[in-house]
């Protein structure tokens, strides 16, 4: 792929300081010796400003190793990560934290609230551990955002499902990050919550300008993405560029065939 790859469409011509998010040659090894294994064999990829990108492949191919290195929660052991501009690899611990709660959000499988906290205290945490003021107006915004605005005193246990991803994605947009990272937010979620929760990073890309990346098993989810990433053993396996749900089926279908092809 291009330094310019996945996205390139909307901001042609556009080089590394226009990305929201880069990866250069990043490599991640999981274990060690005998029992080593290499989630991430040297991936180098673009991703340009307000763009929704889909990470796909089989099972153990890198997807959440890839999404958590480049969102700071892991240490590449080599390769360069880039987010809007500055690398992120670099400092210590500090300053990765301080780093990741000023420019990315992360949205998890299982929603990943704290059970004790009303929803209005969950969406604010970021705030409040960043030290930043907390005004009532945002906090009333976003949840009305997500269609939550009527729900800022219960508790995570009396909200469903769909609900409380709801809650997580007000959470991951409340800093107004740059990057917004997304590990399978709608592998437990019904089929009606789940489109709700996608048209809700759907619309955080296209109206507010955010970058999205989501990682996925299911095609119908991807194909709301501007374009997927294909991982396969660790490395870049293809794109495909406004996919619909059969055009990534039957590219996963045939993954293995075409490691190479179109990256
Ligand atoms: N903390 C860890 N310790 C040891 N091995 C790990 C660890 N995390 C991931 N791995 C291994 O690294 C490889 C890539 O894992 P990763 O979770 O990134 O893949 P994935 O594509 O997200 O898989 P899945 O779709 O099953 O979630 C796999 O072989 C996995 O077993």
């Amino acid at each position: 792929m291009t330094m310019t790859g996945v996205g390139a469409r909307r901001a042609r011509g556009a080089g590394p300081a226009a990305q929201a998010l880069r990866l250069v040659k990043v490599t991640k090894t999981h274990g060690s010796d005998g029992g080593a294994v290499r989630a991430l064999d040297g991936v180098t990829l673009g991703l340009e400003r307000g763009t929704f990108t889909a990470v796909m492949g089989p099972s153990g191919s890198g997807k959440s190793t890839l999404l958590r290195c480049a969102a700071g929660l892991e240490r590449p052991d080599a390769g360069i990560v880039m987010v809007d501009g500055e690398e992120l690899s670099g400092g210590d611990e500090a300053a990765l934290t301080r780093f990741r709660r000023e420019r990315i959000g992360f949205v998890f499988q299982q929603y990943n609230l704290l059970e004790t906290l009303t929803v209005a205290q969950n969406t604010v945490l970021p705030l409040r551990l960043a030290g930043r003021r907390v005004d009532r107006r945002r906090v009333r915004e976003v949840l009305d955002s997500v269609g939550l605005g009527d729900r800022l005193g219960h508790r995570p246990d009396q909200l469903s499902g769909g609900q409380r991803q709801r809650v997580a994605i007000a959470r991951a947009l409340v800093t107004e990050p740059r990057v917004v990272f997304a590990d399978e937010p709608t592998g437990a979620l019904d089929t009606r919550s789940a489109r709700d929760v996608l048209r809700l990073l759907g619309d955080a890309v296209r109206v507010h300008g955010r970058t999205v990346v989501m990682v996925t098993h299911d095609p119908v989810a991807a194909s709301w993405a501007d374009s997927v990433l294909f991982l396969a053993d660790g490395r870049l396996a293809g794109t495909l560029h406004e996919p619909t749900a059969d055009a990534v089926a039957e590219r996963l279908a045939h993954l293995g065939d075409d490691v190479t092809a179109g990256v």
